[in-house]
């Protein structure tokens, strides 16, 4: 495609996902007229697609100026990249597939804008600025985080005495992770896996590892759509709450015998190694829609195949004694390196928390340290959805509150 060609494509899905992301867009006229960003500088790492470039041009109308890099190299689309180049106050130095070392230059090319504000898709900037960088920490207000392994990071840092800047857990919101991590991922893990191998779901059985928000999502998705569908955890609860919500549970090393797909959904290394793949039935599909490309140890699998080749676009085949073992964009994020993300209704509702944080940052002076979303923004996000939905709801009476709160008549 001729650079003319990929900005017109960025700029039609870029105008897609716009007219689908109603609260965003009451956002960005509130940002319009109130400039609540004048004078402020976003450096992002995220997912550089269509409804992260709606993220960003609401930042930079909002008054910012905006440079932006992406969280995980295959989850670009050099079209949205080329279209957001053309905008005013914005940066965008993504490419689909860099090597590891333009990954990491890209950061700090957005770095270099001396930001006073970051966003994060699982702390690559942060962790930079606190390795490599940190003569630029005081002169940051704040950053926010989009995902519940950065946030595990951030906090992980936070405990040792690490970090050393103000951190809003965007993830942690009511209206994200109840949405986001489950429908998004639900629809969009399926969504990227249908369209790569073009096989059907029905009658198969899926393994879903880790019964999470993610991996609640991606199994209800997977029954749904007819296959049976065995979950593996860690956590007891869980397990028991994946059981009674009608799946099977058992131990991965007996569920690698079953699976005819496997999804992993848990944020943790090596939940599929070399005593899985040992026993895993020839034609296996292995997806991941967790975190970064260490759920699936594509280390150990290329130590094992007798031969490794891509038998179709984002599928690579690797022959381990005859068994054929198929792993989908090399073990990272199945619904971003395989397919569009999640569906704009959703990251709407993501993207509106991310923006008013940010103005939240720049308007309040926090504390080094992790903190949560504030509460009336949460609601204030979940009120304009249902509004943009057409759903109205009721409305506690006066007396209601009083029953509620008290403790007289409470029998
Ligand atoms: N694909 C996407 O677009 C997308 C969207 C949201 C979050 N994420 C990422 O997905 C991951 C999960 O997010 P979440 O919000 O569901 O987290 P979560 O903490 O709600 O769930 C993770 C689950 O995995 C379980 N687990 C951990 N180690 C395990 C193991 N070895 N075997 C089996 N289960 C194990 C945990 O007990 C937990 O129940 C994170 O890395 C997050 O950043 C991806
Ligand atoms: N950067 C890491 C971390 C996991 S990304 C998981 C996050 O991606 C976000 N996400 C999912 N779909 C989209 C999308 O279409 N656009 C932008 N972000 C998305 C979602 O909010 C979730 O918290 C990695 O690439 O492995």
């Amino acid at each position: 495609m001729s650079e003319k060609e990929l900005i017109e494509s960025g700029d039609m899905k870029i105008g897609w996902v716009r007219n689908h992301m109603p609260v965003l867009s009451i956002i960005r006229e509130n940002f319009e007229r109130d400039q609540p960003l004048k004078g402020h500088k976003v450096a992002m790492a995220l997912h550089v697609e269509a409804k992260t470039a709606a993220l960003v041009e609401t930042l930079a109308i909002g008054g910012a100026e905006v440079a932006i890099t992406g969280c995980n190299p295959l989850s670009t689309q050099d079209d949205v990249s080329a279209a957001l180049n053309t905008r005013d106050n914005i940066e965008c130095y993504a490419k689909y597939d860099c090597c590891g070392d333009e990954y990491y230059e890209a950061i700090d090319k957005v770095l270099d804008m001396k930001p006073d504000i970051t966003i994060d898709d699982g702390a690559d900037l942060i962790f930079k600025l606190h390795t490599e960088r940190q003569d630029m920490i005081p002169e940051i207000l704040g950053g926010c985080e989009e995902t519940t392994t950065g946030i595990h990071r951030l906090k992980a840092m936070d405990k040792d005495g690490a970090l050393k800047m103000p951190v809003i857990a965007v993830n942690d919101a009511m209206t994200k992770f109840l949405f986001d991590n489950r429908y998004g991922t639900g629809q969009s893990s399926w969504d990227g896996i249908m369209r790569t191998t073009n096989l059907l779901v029905a009658g198969k059985t899926v393994v879903i590892g880790g019964y999470g928000w993610c991996g609640r999502g991606a199994a209800m998705r997977a029954s749904g759509l007819g296959a049976d569908v065995i979950v593996t955890e860690v956590d007891a609860i869980r397990a028991l709450e994946a059981r009674m919500d009608g799946h099977r549970v058992m131990a991965m090393t007996e569920a690698a015998k079953y699976g005819d797909i496997f999804v992993t959904t848990t944020g943790n290394v090596d939940v599929l190694t070399r005593k899985h793949f040992e026993v895993m039935k020839d034609g296996t599909i292995l997806a991941n829609s967790g975190h970064f490309n260490v759920e699936i140890n594509l280390e150990e699998l290329t130590a094992m195949a007798d031969t490794i080749k891509i038998v179709r676009n984002n599928i690579k085949e690797y022959n381990v004694g005859g068994r054929k073992i198929n792993v989908l964009a090399d073990g990272r994020l199945v619904n971003l390196a395989a397919g569009d993300g999640h569906p704009a209704e959703v990251m709407d509702m993501s993207f509106a928390n991310q923006a008013l944080c940010v103005k939240h940052i720049a308007e309040n002076k926090l504390e080094a340290g992790v903190h949560p979303v504030p509460r009336d923004l949460d609601m204030y996000v979940a009120e304009l959805k249902l509004k943009s939905m057409g759903i109205e709801i009721d409305e506690l009476e006066s007396h209601q509150t009083e029953y509620m709160e008290g403790w007289e008549c409470g029998t």
